[in-house]
Parts: structure tokens; C-alpha cells; sequence
């Protein structure tokens, strides 16, 4: 296999496929399970809002893929600093039946130099997730923009008790970069913790996929990037990864999951 082509199959083993759209209905996330299920094996969850997670669940039992990850979103996409809704959206999409949460941090309080709000939220948050999700804490780089910043909400994510760490909601100018990448990974690294990092946002394709993955081997080793501890997150990469492994054309597979 080409380089290229191990990265696509790996990319699509660490994706949270994702749909996050004001025009999401059942249909399309019934479309968004079964394309899930690929030739190629499965993606490591999906990525929806809360109220499809139950559809998404009834489709998985049908598709013979129970044990699916369900992903979710909370806070999403405005990052307000209002900790008593964040939690109650975050108890909400854990009542749903989310194994994944993912958070957006108050990035818009930390820019106005207000570092407690952000560690508060994402602690309460990570107590709403009990033992029943995992948190991941999207810092939206993009907006953070200053590399000082973007390592300060690294680090109040990861200090408050995060499960991984995000780049992006895709839903503003700047997603997931490598600069962006490094930063964090290197916090990861530095704090010596069993965080993951979820680059995510406008990743399109297998050179992106690689360029990633390489980042992270570079500064955590490659043993380092399972689904445990790195994802993907990403609308509109699938198929793309699917094209480079020549099985855009095959059909989804079940895979027993
Ligand atoms: O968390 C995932 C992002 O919302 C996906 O962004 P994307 O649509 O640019 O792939």
C-alpha cells in the first residue's frame, strides 16, 4: 500500500463522521450510519446533534452495529460562557444515550482574559459525562488564533478533566491547521496525560489525513494514535479517503462492530 493509501484506511478507522447541519433530518443520519459501515471498515463514532441520537442508535441495531460510538455536541457552535446551560445540554445529550460528548469552550471569555469560566464549565461538564461519556473539549483554535491562547485553553481543558481535546466546530473561518495541531499536541505531551486530540474542521483529504498523523507521531510516537486517543473530526472526508483506497464504488460493508 501507498503511504497515502495506509493513511486513508487509518483516517477512516480514527474519523467521527460527522453531520452537523440546520438541515440534518433522520433520513440523512440513517444515510450517515449506513455510510459509517465502509468498505473499508467502520469510522470510530459519529458526530450528530442530540436528537438523532436515538434514530442513530435504532439504525446501528438494525445495521448489526450496536456498539457504534454516538458522538454529540453541546455549547455548540457559540461557545457561550453560561456553565448552567452547558451542563444541562451536556445531562440532556448523556439522557439521549451519547457516549461522546463534545463541548465548546468558552473561547470568547478566555480572549477577554477570563481563564476560571472556561475551567469551570468543562469541569461540570466532565461531571454531567459521569462514567456514562467521554468529554471532548473543543477550544475553537481558529478564533483563539494567538498560539499563547490556543495552549492556554489546551491547558485548562486537559487541568479541568477533558478526555481529548479538539481543534474546531468547523463552523468559523479557520478549523483544524497543523500549527494548531502542534500546539496542542504538545501540551498533550508536556502534561504526560492519556488526553486525546481531535483535529477537526475542513480536512478533506488523504494529504491532510497524512500531514496530521505524521504531526502527531512526530511529537507522541505512532503507537500513540488509536481511536482511543486520536479522531478526526469530519463531514465531507469519507469519501474522498474511500476514493484514494479505490472503494469509492464498493459497497458499505457490515462489519460486525
Ligand atoms: O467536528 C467536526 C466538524 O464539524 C466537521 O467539519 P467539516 O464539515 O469541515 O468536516
Amino acid at each position: 500500500m501507498t503511504d497515502l493509501k495506509l493513511a486513508a484506511k487509518r483516517g477512516i478507522s480514527l474519523m467521527d463522521l460527522t453531520t452537523l447541519n440546520d438541515d440534518d433530518t433522520d433520513q440523512k443520519v440513517i444515510e450517515l450510519c449506513k455510510k459509517s459501515q465502509t468498505a473499508a471498515g467502520h469510522t470510530a463514532a459519529i458526530c450528530i446533534y442530540p436528537r438523532f441520537i436515538p434514530i442513530a442508535r435504532k439504525t446501528f441495531r438494525e445495521l448489526g452495529a450496536e456498539h457504534m460510538p454516538i458522538a454529540t455536541v453541546t455549547n455548540f457552535p457559540h461557545g457561550n460562557d453560561d456553565i448552567e446551560i452547558a451542563v444541562t445540554e451536556t445531562k440532556a445529550a448523556v439522557a439521549y444515550g451519547a457516549d461522546e460528548v463534545d463541548v465548546v469552550f468558552p473561547y470568547r471569555a478566555l480572549m477577554a482574559g477570563n481563564e476560571e469560566v472556561g475551567f469551570e464549565l468543562v469541569k461540570a461538564c466532565k461531571e454531567a459525562c459521569g462514567d456514562k461519556a467521554i468529554l471532548k473539549v473543543i477550544i475553537e483554535s481558529g478564533e483563539l488564533k494567538d498560539p499563547a491562547l490556543i495552549r492556554k485553553a489546551s491547558e485548562i481543558s486537559i487541568d479541568a478533566g477533558a478526555d481529548f481535546i479538539k481543534t474546531s466546530t468547523g463552523k468559523v473561518p479557520v478549523n483544524a491547521t497543523i500549527e494548531a495541531a502542534e500546539i496542542m499536541l504538545t501540551v498533550i505531551k508536556e502534561k504526560n496525560t492519556k488526553v486525546g486530540f481531535k483535529p477537526a474542521g475542513g480536512v478533506r483529504d488523504a494529504a491532510q489525513t497524512a500531514e496530521f498523523l505524521g504531526k502527531a507521531a512526530d511529537i507522541l510516537g505512532d503507537e500513540w494514535i488509536t481511536p482511543r486517543t486520536f479522531r478526526f473530526g469530519a463531514s465531507s472526508l469519507l469519501n474522498s479517503l474511500l476514493h484514494t483506497l479505490e472503494l469509492a464504488d464498493a459497497p458499505a460493508a457490515n462489519q460486525g462492530y
